[in-house]
């Protein structure tokens, strides 16, 4: 196996120019074997194979930098720095990581998770090698997809000013998660079909540079020039016009064509942008057919393709999108917006039914929310449906745009909570801190499947900014005999005691239900409350249940510091009510990659840890 002579980093170097073909093959068959069993993003590293190989080839790791945008393509990346093993135990805790990571190998130049900040960060790499004097290559790589994201923008804006060598490889796939939108897609599919331009490009551009004394100058007068015939030497006139070289478009499957740009890449003197293209799932035909479906999947059978399990119960995201489908057909004034995220968000079934109401931005969540604001302030009844650490890029716009007019806007914060593989960068953990400091902002969380429902309708009624949080995976199907009316700001007492009272946040209660089971079998008395809303917080509530309790215990999947557990015990110090509080929650750290029942044991949020933690407490307070 070619494959196997790869044990390190430049090791491809040494391969026989005919052994790259095969281990492109190799390469592809691992990778669907492998993904097939532990799941992982597959289409897209199916894309870059030959991409990845022939920059492997054309650069020195760990001495140039790569910067893989998102990362969930850099599989073939790690295999050719020597972490073919840690695929055993890709994504799984403990095991590698499914994204560029400094702490797993020197040949991960940057950590990525969200999309659109490899140009930026690139450039932060080379004006770092400039300053510093130091001498080697930074090479961006990001999607078309993530060419939709802000953050692209305001890099390439930056770096057209560069006077030292910055590669940026544009990899167009024509497709984000779903089909790749907007203005710079249509803008990438007419350069797609300007295949012949280059090597025309190239070919003038070469003849006239052998004009003695003027040649330059005539390319530089050509390149000025506003006519039309521009166009015919110089596609890619986005990025030349801000001066920006433009190399393309190149087949991202002829690892021969690719090394030759990438070489004369590196002779340019300022940023230069490789426009290549490739083929999203190519190589496993049902990825290539569906490359949408095999963005992210869980394992599968190679054969056919099919997941090896299907859940057979509605996730939370299955309920938004039926109910806001629901609500939509009843209300025409409600619009709904994904940044990029149909499939994921459950929003695709809305689309189909409203298209005309329905609006996918592109990898833009900060427009997402300043575009919703506009809508609202237009008189529609926007819902943006985000996941919850996609929604950090917008906090500004959530407050400036939205919070501070008072706009009704629905923000669905999917993916709240653990989400598990993909680790730190996508654990939705922050949302209940960042969103509880911001006025006029109401944030529920369901604790069942039929409270997601009633809390959309809820939300959507509301005259007013409401975040709607709940995690990714199966609506709980619990508590279903609880089903009393949302009260704006009121919790609800599921079960009212005495001496301990558990008040926990949306989809905890399949905790705290057990923890509480656990601790009436030894003989306590025990209250449970569903806190509902976050903010306001039901200050009343927590006042009544004083008087006959000695100890609160708050439970989240959410930060500890400035989440809700810390908002009842400032409401307790600051009223002087007499209970203690205890508060269960995530600690202040990030939380890595793995199975979600496996990192709530490492958090501490399972039922065994609480229970015995409050037992502990509640006998020290007896003392
Ligand atoms: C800020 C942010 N929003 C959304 C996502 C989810 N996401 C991951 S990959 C992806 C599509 C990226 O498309 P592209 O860059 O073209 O890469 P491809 O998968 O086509 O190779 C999206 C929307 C993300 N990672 N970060
Ligand atoms: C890389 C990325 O950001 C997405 O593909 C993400 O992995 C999707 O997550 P879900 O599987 O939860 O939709
Ligand atoms: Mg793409």
């Amino acid at each position: 196996m070619v494959l196997e002579k790869i044990q390190k980093a430049n090791d491809i170097k040494d391969l026989d120019p005919e052994e790259l073909e095969v281990l492109a093959e190799e390469i592809r068959e691992f990778l669907v074997k492998k993904i097939s069993e532990t799941g992982g993003h597959l289409a897209s590293n199916l894309g870059v194979v030959e991409l990845t190989m022939a920059l492997h080839l054309a650069f020195e790791l760990p001495k140039d930098k790569m910067v893989w945008d998102v990362g969930h393509q850099s599989y073939t990346h790690k295999l050719l720095t020597g972490r073919k093993s840690g695929f055993d135990d890709l994504r799984k805790y403990g095991g590698m990581s499914g994204f560029p990571k400094r702490k797993e190998s020197a040949c991960d130049a940057f950590d990525t998770g969200h999309s659109s900040t490899s140009i930026s960060a690139g450039l932060g790499l080379v004006k770092a090698r400039d300053i510093k004097g130091e001498d080697h290559k930074v090479i961006s790589i990001i999607g078309d997809g993530s060419l939709t994201g802000g953050m692209a923008y305001e890099a390439l804006n930056n770096a057209s000013a560069l006077k030292s060598n910055f590669i940026i490889v544009l990899n167009d796939n024509n497709m984000s998660i779903s089909p790749n939108v907007g203005g710079m897609s249509n803008y990438l599919n007419g350069l797609r079909t300007a295949d012949a331009y280059t090597e025309l490009k190239k070919g003038v551009e070469d003849t006239l540079a052998k004009i003695p004394g003027s040649g330059e100058k005539i390319i530089r007068q050509m390149k000025k020039t506003k006519s039309g015939i521009k166009q015919l030497f110089v596609p890619g006139m986005f990025f030349e016009d801000m001066g920006i070289t433009y190399l393309g478009p190149v087949d991202g499957h002829d690892v021969k064509k690719l090394y030759r740009v990438f070489q004369d890449a590196k002779r340019i003197k300022h940023a230069v942008l490789v426009h290549v293209i490739t083929e999203k799932g190519r190589g496993y035909e049902p990825a290539r057919q569906n490359p949408s479906g095999f963005h992210g999947i869980g394992p599968f059978d190679i054969e056919t393709g099919e997941p090896k399990s299907v859940s057979e119960k509605d996730s939370y995201t299955d309920v938004f999108s039926k109910v806001i489908c629901d609500i939509g057909k009843k209300n025409p004034d409600v619009v709904a917006i994904t940044a990029a995220m149909s499939d994921g968000t459950g929003l695709t079934r809305f689309s189909r039914k409203f298209p005309e109401r329905f609006f996918d931005v592109g990898i833009a969540e900060e427009h997402a929310l300043t575009f919703a604001a506009g809508l609202a302030a237009g008189g529609l009844k926007p819902v943006v449906a985000l996941y919850s650490s996609f929604l950090q890029r917008a906090y500004d716009q959530t407050i400036h745009d939205v919070c501070l007019q008072n706009l009704p806007v629905v923000i669905a914060v999917d993916r709240a909570g653990l989400v598990g593989s993909d680790g730190e960068t996508h654990q939705g953990l922050f949302d209940l801190s960042f969103l509880s400091t911001v006025p006029n902002l109401t944030i529920l969380s369901p604790k069942n499947r039929w409270e997601m429902a009633d809390m959309l309708r809820f939300a959507v009624d509301f005259d007013g900014p409401v975040a709607l949080r709940y995690p990714r995976g199966e609506a709980y199907e619990g508590l279903e005999k609880f089903r009393a009316e949302i009260i704006y700001g009121r919790s609800e007492v599921l079960y009212e005691e005495e001496d301990i009272a558990i008040f926990f946040v949306g989809h905890m209660s399949e905790l705290a239900r057990s923890v509480r089971n656990e601790l009436k079998e030894i003989g306590y008395s025990c209250s449970l409350i569903n806190a509902r809303f976050v903010k306001p917080l039901d200050t009343g509530c927590l006042e009544e249940l004083a008087k006959t309790h000695k100890l609160f215990i708050t439970i989240e999947e959410n930060v500890l510091i400035g989440g809700y557990g810390e908002q009842v015990l400032e409401y307790v110090n600051r009223a002087k009510l007499d209970v203690a509080v205890h508060s269960f929650g995530i600690p202040d750290e990030y939380v890595e990659h793995g199975n979600v029942e496996v990192l709530r044991k490492e958090v501490g949020l399972d039922k065994e840890h609480v229970t015995k933690q409050i037992i502990t407490e509640f006998i020290s307070m007896q003392r």
